[in-house]
């Protein structure tokens, strides 16, 4: 799967940006990543849920949203609330993120939880039972464009194993410096749902982008 990021999307045509990937066929996303920053989690504000409810009226593509906002226990259910298709939160900022995952549940999104490129995957096993996405974090969080931290995709490969063998039931994302020179690795490691910023949004053709990385990734993983 395939999600393009809108943080490196044209802010005042976010409604047009997200058709350029809403086509029929190879070049549809399978999700749209909307990152949402709060300056206080990460040294970066972009938007919020006035601009979420606005999007969702806009386009039938399942919305993904990445807070990286500081008390999520508290804002993360109004995303779900809204209609967005999977709301993710962050580990290092949760203070029960099993109370949250059921929340999130209840008010009928997928709930994800995601670990920065520092943070251990094996601290947080048992609070992933509880989730439907891991989104690994392949850059520090707060800005596009960064380059890929390779050294994240140990994680993932423990991810993908304990997935395999039906310890952990999720899907396993990546964000952060996805592009055709990173995506091959990442998919050969398991990721199920490839985020993609610059390497969408930076393209003359975004949906082209969409099909080729996809196309690319299947190969990669030998399906
Ligand atoms: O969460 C994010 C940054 O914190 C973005 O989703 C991510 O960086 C996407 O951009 P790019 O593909 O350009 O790295
Ligand atoms: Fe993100």
């Amino acid at each position: 799967m395939i999600a393009p990021s809108i943080l490196s999307a044209d802010f005042a045509r976010l409604g047009a940006e997200i058709e350029a990937v809403a086509g029929e066929g190879e070049t549809r996303a399978d999700w749209v990543h909307v990152d949402v920053m709060d300056a206080h989690f990460v040294p970066n504000l972009t938007l919020g849920l006035p601009v979420v409810q606005s999007l969702l009226k806009h386009t039938d593509l399942p919305l993904d949203c990445h807070l990286m906002i500081e008390d999520p226990d508290r804002w993360a259910i109004g995303y779900a609330e809204a209609g967005a298709h999977n709301v993710t939160v962050h580990v290092e900022a949760a203070h029960d993120p099993v109370k949250l995952a059921k929340d999130l549940r209840a008010a009928g999104s997928k709930a994800g939880l995601s670990i920065k490129p520092g943070t251990p995957l094996e601290d947080h096993l048992e609070t992933l039972k509880h989730y439907d996405t891991l989104l690994v974090m392949s850059v520090e969080p707060g800005f596009g464009g960064q380059s890929f931290i390779a050294g994240v995709l140990e994680k993932v490969r423990t991810a993908r194993r304990l997935v395999d063998t039906g310890h952990l039931k999720l899907l396993v994302e990546i964000d952060g410096g996805i592009n055709a020179d990173t995506i091959e690795q990442a998919a050969e490691a398991g990721v199920d749902c490839f985020v993609a910023g610059s390497a969408v949004y930076g393209a003359a053709d975004p949906g082209k982008a969409v099909a080729a990385l996809r196309e690319q990734a299947a190969r990669a993983a030998g399906r």
